[in-house]
């Protein structure tokens, strides 16, 4: 099957970019592994498929596949390049767009500096909802909030570890740490991503506080691996940072990729996320039907 495709990144988080506004292109996961892949495929740590909205007022769909092909609820740095995609696409003339995620609503705008800022929504804390299953363990008190300790079986590594718990729609695990340069995210990443309490898996975040408006931060993704900045993974790390003491209402996240700036006035309140969206290159490519 010859597909058509655009290539797009935020800051550095890259993206294939699907569109089935006219019809379902009905890929497989292992078809989207194919994509991802960056020697047999395009490369891409998730492909973003655009479909049309699902009622009169919502303008998009936006589906979400990461590179082990698996679908997921939500994604920030692509949620802004989709954003940029349906404008230079063609696809819609507005500059705040409504876009229907597994996650629910969210509300990119587009900049005149070609920046995107999103409306991400709010923060969800309940445990179940996030999802984390705390297996009989206590959180214990930091700041003004708590961590869970990661320590279990075949987690020895993690004895000393503890995280905070969030969901921006997807789950969030975020770790403070005081360089994220020497940080252990390519061996503790997948030790969190697959830990027992969290059923559906997590992204975990590395975090280091540099001031009360200034952080550091990597993410080890679920489903594809360190990234080279991740926006929901910004949201959860910024949101646990301010409900842990330490982070004042707006505050510039650099990860290895390039900055965004993140913005959030507390508990019930929408996360703002403004950074780049940038297209790289267009292509087409021929994709096994059978995979
Ligand atoms: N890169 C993303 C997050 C993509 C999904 C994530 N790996 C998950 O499995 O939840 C972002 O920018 O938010």
């Amino acid at each position: 099957m010859q597909i058509r495709f655009t290539k797009m990144q935020g800051a550095g988080n890259d993206f294939v970019v699907l569109d089935e506004t006219a019809g379902r292109l009905n890929l497989s996961p292992a078809q989207y592994r194919y994509l991802a892949d960056r020697h047999f495929g395009v490369g891409a740590d998730q492909i973003l498929t655009v479909r049309p909205g699902p009622a009169p007022d919502i303008d998009f769909e936006y589906v979400i596949h990461n590179a082990d092909g698996g679908e997921v609820e939500q994604c920030g740095n692509g949620s802004r390049c989709f954003a940029r995609y349906v404008r230079d696409k063609g696809l819609t003339t507005k500059d705040a767009i409504r876009v229907h995620t597994r996650a629910g609503l969210i509300e990119p705008v587009l900049q005149a500096d070609g920046r995107v800022t999103v409306d991400m929504g709010a923060p969800v804390f309940e445990l179940a909802d996030i999802p984390f299953d705390p297996q009989g363990v206590a959180p214990r008190a930091q700041g003004s909030w708590q961590v869970w300790p990661l320590a279990a079986a075949g987690r020895e590594a993690l004895q000393d570890a503890a995280v905070a718990v969030v969901s921006m729609g997807n789950p969030h695990a975020v770790l403070l740490v005081d360089d994220v340069q020497t940080a252990p995210v390519a061996s503790w990443g997948p030790l969190i991503e697959s830990h027992p309490r969290f059923p559906r898996r997590v992204n975990a975040g590395f975090l280091q506080v540099l001031s009360r408006s200034e952080v550091r931060l990597r993410v080890y993704e679920r489903g594809t691996g360190e990234t080279l900045a991740c926006g929901t993974g910004a949201c959860a790390a910024v949101v646990a940072g301010i409900r842990l003491g330490l982070l004042d209402a707006r505050v510039e996240v650099h990860t290895r990729g390039g900055q965004l700036t993140i913005e959030w006035a507390g508990v019930g309140q929408p996360v703002r996320m403004t950074g780049p969206a940038v297209t790289v290159f267009e292509g087409q490519i021929d994709v096994p039907d059978a995979l």
